[in-house]
């Protein structure tokens, strides 16, 4: 989850959105495949109003020179998405969430490319209430589980473009006396 968190250091801060990190990795295997870093993604660093998890795909998909909903043929068994928030269940007008783009993401045999989800967070009902999102990746299968321990930094980190606490305050127009 570090490494996620770090990506999400990188990502602009905005008002309008959180600043997210993820990364895709094939675990080891117990014939001896090594772990091995498949792609890192952060909130906007792709064109467009990306997400974090998105961009992973989108390299994935321009390193294998295929469409993004083709990419989970690329992906070794049981790959696994660190994403500091929680994978979005709603976007703005005209965006795929970040949910259904895992859900599409399927191996040459069909099944899920993706089979595990780690999150730093839950998403903050900030911009769309309550995340229903973990509950259609369980019932595709998808084990959804939350690393303890960054949830501070990661919020501290996923906000950095949000104002602070009581900032509006400071920075009220003096009323005018009428007149
Ligand atoms: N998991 C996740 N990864 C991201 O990279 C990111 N930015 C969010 N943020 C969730 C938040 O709910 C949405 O960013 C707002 O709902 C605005 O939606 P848009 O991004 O404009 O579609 N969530
Ligand atoms: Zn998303």
């Amino acid at each position: 989850m570090q490494l996620a968190l770090d990506e999400a250091r990188k990502s602009p801060p905005k008002p309008t959105n959180f600043c997210v990190g993820a990364c895709l990795v094939a675990p080891h295997t117990p014939d001896g495949r090594d772990e091995q870093l498949l792609a890192t993604g952060y909130t906007l660093e792709c064109s467009g109003n990306t997400h974090a998890e998105q961009c992973c795909f989108i390299k994935l998909a321009q390193r294998y020179s295929c469409d993004e909903q083709h990419v989970g043929q690329h992906l070794p068994s049981h790959t696994v998405l660190y994403t500091t928030m929680e994978p979005c269940n709603k976007r703005s007008v005209g965006n795929l969430p970040c949910v259904d783009r895992i859900l599409m993401l399927k191996t040459s045999d069909g099944m899920q490319a993706i089979g595990k989800v780690y999150v730093g967070v839950s998403e903050p009902d900030t911009f769309v209430g309550v995340n229903e999102g973990k509950k259609k990746l369980v019932q595709a299968g998808i084990e959804v589980v939350h690393v303890p321990g960054l949830e501070e930094e990661i919020l501290a980190v996923a906000r950095s473009g949000h104002p602070k606490e009581g900032a509006s305050e400071q920075h009220q127009l003096p009323v005018s006396s009428g007149g």
